[in-house]
């Protein structure tokens, strides 16, 4: 049996609070510090609705804990994206298979759940209004500053994660040893929250079962379902330039742009100038940075050492995956801390990597080419691709959303199957054109070379 530790987690966002459970069950004794207060005293979280996409990989993180179930009661499926043109014009494109879906979950809502299902755990305590000041490596004594009385306490923990985000002081205090990689990339690009309110006398004003997309080429806008009929708009926008979030400065200003670029969602926003000059613009940043643990003693995890910009949906989710693998690896332990620390870093980083590149990419798609119907027509090849082989074409987009495999060979394989897709597409001009037997017979011999392209490699990597 191993040894039970005392083990403090910075940070009691989604991915500390979920993993406070996870080694509880181990009989650990955990204490995590959070310098925000309680999110629970805060009377409906502060006023304000943000949600977030949760798939498959959160899924199996939530479900190995046992609050599946819960969760799934106030999650909104949504079974595609619904893009809004120029004139108000809509457009409908499936995530997946018939029944597969994201799920709209509110940020806040999951948090105390999880916190919620955590707290009465006897080895789980929450320290809340402690903010993480300063961390000695060497000794794991970390300088805690309690927000509420500005005093400054000092804290020493047998073992230390890191889960305070994508701007985690963790992680700055590892920056300081040798031979650190850390590198931090800001998108041009900033976003905004807005709100589409629930219909008067309930119900939601969009479709609730999509995530609608306005997507304007260099710029978009995005909207998700509330459980209270409510949606969470967000504007992706340039920080600088002509049309961007320097050159909109007065009401005026806002409306005649809104009403250009996404009129059909005016009428569904009254409190839209309010709502834009008073909330913040939030910066969209990568972070990649290596190693993730400090000897024996220290391991980052969630945003911490991987924050990916939003657009895939997929940084809490990633987050919650880093908790599965880790947990799997805890199946297995021999006591040996720093090699399980390095393992589990040498198996996520390169996962790491890849979701953080597929986000970006997936920003183009989403503000750009979802506009486009020769793309979407490429969606729907695509799916009859993968109805004729199931088990050798798995889109890329499902593969990332609806599986567990590493986002790594997702990234790769999908990197593949975009060769191979411009190949197809130049003999496409409708759906119909799939059956004809100059297309079916280039997919089949694409197929081979795909597979043994991916045989070869496996080879390798055994070698
Ligand atoms: C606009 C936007 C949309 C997104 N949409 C999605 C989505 O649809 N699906 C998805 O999977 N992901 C999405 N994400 C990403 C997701 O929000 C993050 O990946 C996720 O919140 C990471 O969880 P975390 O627990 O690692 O970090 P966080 O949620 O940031 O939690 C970190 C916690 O640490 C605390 N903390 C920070 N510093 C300190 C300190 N010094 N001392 C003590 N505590 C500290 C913070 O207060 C916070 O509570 C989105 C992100 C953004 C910005
Ligand atoms: N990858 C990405 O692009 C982004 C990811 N996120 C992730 O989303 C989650 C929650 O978001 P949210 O609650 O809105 O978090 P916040 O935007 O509120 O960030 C939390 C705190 O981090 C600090 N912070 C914010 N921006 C910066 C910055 N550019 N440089 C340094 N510090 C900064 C601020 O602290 P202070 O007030 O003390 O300066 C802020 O209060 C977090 O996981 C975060 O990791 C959030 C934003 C962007
Ligand atoms: N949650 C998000 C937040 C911001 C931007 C995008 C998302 C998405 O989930 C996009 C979705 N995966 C898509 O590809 O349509």
């Amino acid at each position: 049996m191993t040894e039970k530790k005392n083990i403090a987690i910075m940070g009691a966002g989604l991915v500390g609070s979920l993993l406070s459970l996870y080694l509880a069950k181990r009989g650990h004794k955990v204490d995590l510090y959070e310098r925000r207060p309680d999110l629970r005293k805060l009377g409906a979280f502060g006023g304000r609705s943000i949600n977030l996409a949760l798939s498959d990989r959160g899924w199996r993180a939530l479900r190995g804990i046992g609050i599946e179930e819960q969760v799934r009661k106030v999650a909104i499926p949504m079974y595609g994206r619904m893009m809004h043109d120029e004139q108000g014009n809509l457009t409908y494109q499936p995530y997946g298979k018939e029944g597969q879906a994201i799920y709209s979950v509110s940020r806040a809502g999951l948090n105390v759940a999880l916190m919620d299902i955590s707290e009465p755990d006897p080895n789980i305590t929450y320290h809340f209004n402690r903010q993480l000041l300063n961390l000695d490596l060497h000794t794991n004594e970390a300088e805690m500053r309690n927000t509420e009385t500005g005093e400054v306490e000092k804290l020493q923990s047998q073992l230390l994660f890191g889960a305070d985000g994508a701007f985690s002081m963790v992680r700055n205090a590892m920056q300081k040893t040798d031979r650190y990689n850390y590198s931090q990339s800001y998108l041009e690009y900033g976003y905004k929250e807005l709100t589409i309110p629930a219909a008067e006398g309930g119900g939601w004003l969009l479709e609730k079962h999509a995530l609608h997309i306005w997507p304007r080429g260099n710029y978009m806008m995005i909207a998700l379902p509330n459980i209270d009929g409510s949606f969470t708009c967000t504007l992706f926008f340039p920080y600088e330039g002509a049309l961007s979030f320097e050159s909109i400065k007065t009401d005026t200003e806002l409306l005649n742009f809104f009403l250009e670029a996404f009129p059909d969602a005016v009428p569904l926003m009254p409190d839209l100038a309010e709502d834009y000059f008073s909330n913040p613009i939030g910066s969209l940043v990568t972070v990649k940075c290596f190693p993730w643990s400090y000897q024996d003693k220290a391991l980052l995890i969630g945003d911490a050492c991987h924050a990916v910009v939003p657009f895939y949906g997929q940084g809490m989710n990633a987050g919650f995956e880093d908790i599965t693998v880790l947990d799997q690896m805890l199946e297995n332990f021999d006591g040996d801390w720093e090699k399980l620390f390095k393992a589990f870093e040498r198996k996520r980083k390169p996962d790491a990597d890849a979701i953080a590149d597929l986000a970006v990419m997936n920003f183009i798609e989403m503000r750009d080419k979802v506009a486009d119907p020769r793309f979407l027509l490429r969606k729907k090849i695509e799916a009859r691709i993968n109805q004729q082989y199931p088990d050798k074409w798995i889109p890329l987009y499902t593969m990332v959303t609806f599986t567990d495999l590493p986002y790594s060979y997702a990234l790769e394989t999908g990197r593949l199957q975009d060769e191979i897709m411009k190949k197809v597409m130049k003999h496409i001009q409708t759906v119909e054109d799939f059956d004809k037997p100059e297309v079916q017979q280039l997919l089949e011999e694409q197929i081979i070379y795909k597979e043994k392209l991916k045989k070869h490699t496996e080879a390798q990597g055994r070698g």
